[in-house]
């Protein structure tokens, strides 16, 4: 059975690298003009540079072929997941569509699978997530990633089809606690480039993504994930990778807010967008993430972070 993958983005293209080993593999992009360029190049230099394309996947910018697999892993930007599933929704009724964006969307405050379910209730469902940093993927590194999919068999289905040698599927049935998992982990991941931009040290950076896993559970928890997902890949797993790693552009976005720098825009920081609708959530809820609401106001320049550490470090004292 071919798969295909709608985004030629970094994420995209290292998937499309791994799964070739299993089979065709179609990778859409929207611009023809890059598309061109990867089919001529064997290449797609402007996104994943120094990895060639195996010879089974077709890069393509006709939708229509894109669309025609029954299994079609989504890897755009999470703000830009509503816009294609509202887009292509007759035509990706009856799929398995396997999200692999982290993120919440901030217009409607939903997760990648809840998205799918409002606009395109006739598909199913999935989410990989995991940590995974697209390079390593490429480069045919080991990886172990969550597959959540609500519907068991469905899951399984897709665990034998997207797993490799080299990269390693567990599976879970659920969905949300995994994908709050993913989104998340780059809010503190934000956080964490911040106190090590403003140079408050690695003591301080292991606080933060405790009390930021802490966060993450209780809200997860409060939409149904489960505890023992968060404690999984899909969250402590990626939390770590992505606070302690320079490959992380979250990271990297917070390293430099702290160091008081701007940060270059054209580059996807999915945790911007959504530290925003997780602070939005929180309030709305009445769940305490003290952390997610300082990353939004950092990333809106509401608040310094001299102001934002010290806000952190004077909440009332409280029980671990
Ligand atoms: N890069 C990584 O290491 C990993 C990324 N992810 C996730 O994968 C998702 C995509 O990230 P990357 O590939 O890294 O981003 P990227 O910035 O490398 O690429 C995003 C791609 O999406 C395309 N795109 C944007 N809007 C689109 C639209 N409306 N329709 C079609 N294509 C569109 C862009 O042209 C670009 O090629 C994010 O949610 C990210 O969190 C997950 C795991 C690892
Ligand atoms: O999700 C990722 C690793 O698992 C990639 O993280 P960044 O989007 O911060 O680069």
């Amino acid at each position: 059975m071919s798969i295909s993958i709608i985004g030629a983005g970094a994420f995209g293209t290292a998937l499309a690298v791994a799964l070739a080993q299993n089979g065709p593999v179609t990778l859409w992009a929207r611009d023809a003009d890059h598309v061109r360029e990867m089919q001529k190049t064997g290449r797609n230099s402007q996104r994943l540079a120094g990895v060639a394309l195996p010879e089974n996947v077709s890069v393509t910018a006709e939708i229509g072929r894109a669309l025609a697999p029954d299994v079609i892993l989504l890897a755009i930007p999470m703000q830009q997941t509503a816009g294609f599933l509202e887009q292509h929704r007759t035509a990706l009724a009856g799929k398995l569509l396997v999200s692999c964006s982290k993120g919440i969307d901030l217009a409607t405050l939903r997760g990648p699978t809840a998205l799918i379910e409002e606009i395109c209730p006739k598909a199913t469902p999935a989410i990989l997530t995991g940590p995974s940093f697209a390079a390593d993927i490429a480069r045919g590194l080991p990886t172990a990633l969550t597959l959540a999919c609500a519907n068991g068999e469905a899951g399984s289905a897709l665990q034998a089809q997207l797993s490799t040698p080299v990269l390693r599927l567990y599976r879970s049935t659920d969905p949300k606690g995994a994908e709050l998992g993913g989104a998340l982990k780059n809010v503190i991941a934000i956080a964490a480039g911040v106190v090590i931009g403003a140079g408050l040290g690695d003591s301080a950076r292991a606080a933060l993504i405790t009390r930021g896993f802490a966060e993450m559970t209780r809200l997860a928890e409060r939409f149904g994930g489960k505890a023992e997902t968060l404690a999984g890949l899909s969250g402590l797993g990626d939390l770590v990778l992505t606070c302690t790693s320079e490959q992380s552009r979250n990271f990297r976005f917070g390293a430099t807010l702290g160091r008081g720098e701007i940060f270059d825009p054209s580059i996807t920081v999915e945790g911007a967008a959504t530290a925003k609708a997780v602070s939005a959530i929180a309030l709305k809820h009445a769940i305490e993430m003290p952390i997610a609401h300082m990353v939004s106001a950092l990333v809106d320049q509401k608040i310094t972070v001299d102001a934002a550490v010290s806000a952190l470090m004077s909440r009332p004292l409280k029980e671990e």
